[in-house]
């Protein structure tokens, strides 16, 4: 039975729940399980806090973690990225009062507030920076006006959370971040168990990103329409009852269907229809 670490708490949480469903697993119906069996799929998933589950993927007691790559990195425990989740996209970094840091150099001597400090230590000795730093568990936005700190570093998405609190970024981004499949480093790669999981949610990630198209165009034009339907291996083409015409099927980008549709009636094609793909193995 392949057994999965899931974030049981936090943006990650309800994301990562509706993925595993969408791939077809098993989810707990209330927010105080920690721990469920899908006898079909052959799954037991344990629902951690966000932070531990790299520690507990890296002991080796479970083959697999949904986590975010920040959380991942700032651990330091021995596991990898396998497979990114196009979720909890965020940007990781330094912000200040404006006006009080000009970039990266102005940090030596300062305090730095985070609840992410292997990832600021690491950043620092990268850059030569001998500042401190101080751990604080959330909410670090607060520690300037409080005078912790004089510079936090933390997730940033919208960056709403920085304008309530007067701040304003600093520096280049440290890092981008986003929700991840991770494994014990040097892993079983070809565990076929661990394969199919992947295959699963891979399948998600291209039916949220995809959609089918479906068209008529003259014969004469079909390579045109092929170069802006290419598909993901090469296109469907079949013949119509009609002669001169062929009916044509591939996978687009959902981002691009409509310019594509637009493109597409421009040099004659017509019946363009798209559909959803709920499902896929590529
Ligand atoms: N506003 C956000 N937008 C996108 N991703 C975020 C956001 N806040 C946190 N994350 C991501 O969520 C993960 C952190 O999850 P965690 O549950 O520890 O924090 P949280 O979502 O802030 O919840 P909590 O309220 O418990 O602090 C990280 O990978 C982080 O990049
Ligand atoms: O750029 P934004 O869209 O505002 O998002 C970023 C904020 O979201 C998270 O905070 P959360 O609300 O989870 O509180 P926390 O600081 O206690 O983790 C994160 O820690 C940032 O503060
Ligand atoms: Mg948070």
């Amino acid at each position: 039975m392949l057994r999965i670490a899931v974030p049981n708490k936090g943006s990650l949480s309800g994301p990562a729940a509706e993925m595993l469903h969408e791939a077809g697993y098993q989810q707990r119906r209330e927010s105080k399980e920690l721990r469920i069996v899908d006898p079909v799929n052959e799954v037991e998933f344990f629902y951690l806090r966000p932070r531990d589950i790299a520690i507990y993927v890296a002991s080796g007691q479970l083959d697999i973690g949904l986590t975010g790559r920040d959380l991942l990195i700032d651990s330091g425990a021995d596991a990898e990225e396998i497979l990114a989740l196009g979720f909890a996209r965020s940007t990781f970094r330094y912000a200040c009062k404006p006006g009080t840091i000009g970039g990266l150099a102005d940090l030596v001597g300062k305090t730095v507030a985070t609840s992410y400090e292997g990832i600021v230590a690491a950043h620092l000795a990268d850059h030569g920076i001998d500042a401190s730093v101080v751990h604080l568990d959330g909410a670090v936005e607060t520690a300037i006006q409080l005078g912790v700190a004089q510079v936090i570093a933390d997730v940033v998405e919208t960056g709403t959370s920085l304008r309530n609190a007067g701040l304003e970024v600093v520096a280049e981004p440290i890092m981008q971040s986003e929700a991840v499949v991770i494994r014990r480093t040097g892993a079983d790669a070809d565990d076929p168990k661990v394969q199919q999981f992947l295959r699963r949610l891979q399948g998600v990630l291209v039916a949220r990103t995809y959609v089918m198209m479906d068209y008529d165009c003259r014969v004469e034009q079909l390579e045109k329409a092929v170069a802006l339907t290419p598909g993901l291996e090469s296109p469907t083409v079949s013949p119509l009852h009609n002669e001169g015409w062929v009916a044509v099927r591939a996978m687009v980008p959902a981002k691009e269907a409509q310019r594509i549709m637009d493109d597409l009636y421009d040099i004659g094609a017509r019946a363009i229809l798209t559909t959803a793909i709920h499902a896929c193995r590529l």
